[in-house]
């Protein structure tokens, strides 16, 4: 359990703050701070009313509804979308409807999860060969079907 810092956006007040819906819940499930009619195939980075300061160390992922995929195919295109612990602007959540009908986003509900994660940053070694292992460079299916 980490302590993240959160500050509301004028649009954001009178919102409830991303909450576990369960007790072992992986996300916190965030609300829009916007109504809009998502059109069938449109983009929107939608406000959420929340700024957060993210320690050191630890990045959130922004993560689509499982529900809202599978009954109305909209999901967040960037999945899992990155907030970086520097960033102190609004958090958005790009949102994309692939279904055939328009969706309503109302205010208050719940669009999408939030899960905090450990960062590992890495620098790089820079070499002429690198070792030899048994795939080497097979990929992208090598290993069959
Ligand atoms: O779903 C998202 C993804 C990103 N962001 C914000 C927080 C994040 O720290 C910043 C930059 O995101 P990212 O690094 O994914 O985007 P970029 O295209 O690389 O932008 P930048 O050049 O600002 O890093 O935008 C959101 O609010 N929601
Ligand atoms: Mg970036």
């Amino acid at each position: 359990m980490i302590r993240i810092q959160i500050a509301r956006l004028p649009h954001g007040e009178g919102l409830p703050l991303p909450a576990y819906a369960t007790e072992h819940a992986a996300g916190m499930d965030v609300v829009s701070a916007e109504d809009l009619d998502l059109q069938p195939g449109q983009r929107h980075a939608v406000a959420t009313g929340l700024r957060i300061a993210i320690p050191a160390g630890y990045e959130v992922q922004v993560r689509p509804r499982s529900g809202l995929a599978l009954k109305h195919g909209i999901t967040v295109p960037n999945t899992p979308g990155t907030i970086d612990a520097d960033y102190r602007g609004e958090l958005k959540v790009i949102m994309i409807n692939h279904g055939t009908e328009a969706f309503p986003i109302r205010r208050g509900e719940r669009i999408a999860q939030l899960v905090p994660a450990a960062v590992t940053q890495a620098s790089w070694d820079e070499v002429d060969e690198l070792d030899e292992t048994a795939r080497g460079d097979g990929g992208f299916g090598s290993t069959g079907r």
